[in-house]
């Protein structure tokens, strides 16, 4: 009989072919491929220095590559800077109408949809307040908010979480929440708060290479354990379980992975491995 495999990809939104990158003749980025498709969520990680602010700034096109191919399967893409500038004169809500403004979006045509995303943002109290005198979070709020005032397909995010409380960070991570079913986020960042709650998938930047593209995460976990006896496995009532000799590799949705860690540890097992199922 025949056997077909039917596999859905997405639509590519950006791809990457052998982009290299110099600034003053130095080699910032070089053999860079990559894709993202639609509403991938993308974080890019790597050391201090590694290139990740100079890939995000190609893929926004403030850079041009030096060579290689950079394909946008669209032109709609919002670019927030790691730090709002400094010097603007406008009061808030001003800037953002001047934003909207600059890309023809009448004040009227957007007055209902500022006023959602004011309030989602919680920054209502500052809307008269000049920036300059706002907070570095309530900044970086109207720093995205000024990117998704134009509906952009692409949102590009330059250490979206860096310098923000805790608070201001739960606040921002739940407008990402919210952001990342409409738009594709692709965002550099040092935080695993950010990637484990908003990336679909990673790249990883290292020496100016990127070297692993992709990383799809799993919402199960597998913990290879070794047990005494096998009786107590049965009191689990373990759906997915694999068994070679004294081995057990059992599969378990993440949100309940911690409970069986300890009830395996409660039972003397020794907890061999835990990782992500691909
Ligand atoms: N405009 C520039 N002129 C000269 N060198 C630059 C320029 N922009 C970046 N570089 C160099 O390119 C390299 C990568 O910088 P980039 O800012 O992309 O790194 P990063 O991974 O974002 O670092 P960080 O995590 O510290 O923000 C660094 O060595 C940096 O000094």
């Amino acid at each position: 009989m025949e056997k077909w495999v039917v596999v859905v990809v997405g639509k590519v939104i950006l791809e990457a072919s052998n982009l290299k990158k110099e600034i003053d003749a130095s080699i910032i980025l070089e053999h860079v491929s990559f894709k993202i498709e639609e509403h991938a969520s993308t974080a890019i990680r790597g050391s201090n220095g590694s290139g990740k602010s100079t890939l995000l700034k190609l893929l926004a096109g403030i850079y041009e590559p030096t060579s290689g191919k950079l394909i946008r399967n669209t032109n709609r893409i919002g670019y927030v800077p790691e730090h709002f500038p400094e010097n603007l004169r406008f009061k808030l809500k001003e800037y953002l109408v001047s934003v909207a403004s600059f890309h023809g979006i009448s004040e009227t045509d957007m007055e209902t949809e500022l006023s959602e995303y004011i309030s989602l943002f919680g920054i209502e109290p500052f809307i008269n307040t000049p920036l300059k005198k706002c907070s570095k979070g309530t900044k970086q709020k109207v720093g995205i908010l000024q990117a998704i005032l134009f509906k952009p397909d692409i949102l590009l995010l330059d250490e979206p979480l860096t310098g923000l409380d805790t608070n201001s960070q739960q606040n921002l991570l739940a407008i990402l929440e919210k952001l990342k079913t409409k738009m594709t986020i692709i965002f550099t960042t040092h935080e695993n708060l950010l990637v484990d709650n908003i990336a679909n998938q990673i790249l990883y930047v290292k020496d100016g290479r990127v070297l692993v593209h992709t990383e799809t995460k799993s919402s199960y976990r597998v913990i290879k354990v070794r047990f005494p006896n096998k009786a107590f496995l049965a009191e689990l009532e373990l759906k997915e379980i694999h068994m070679e000799e004294d081995l057990a590799f059992i599969t378990v949705p993440i949100d309940k992975s911690d409970f069986l860690l300890k009830e395996l540890l409660n039972r003397n097992c020794s907890v061999l491995e835990v990782r992500e199922r691909i």
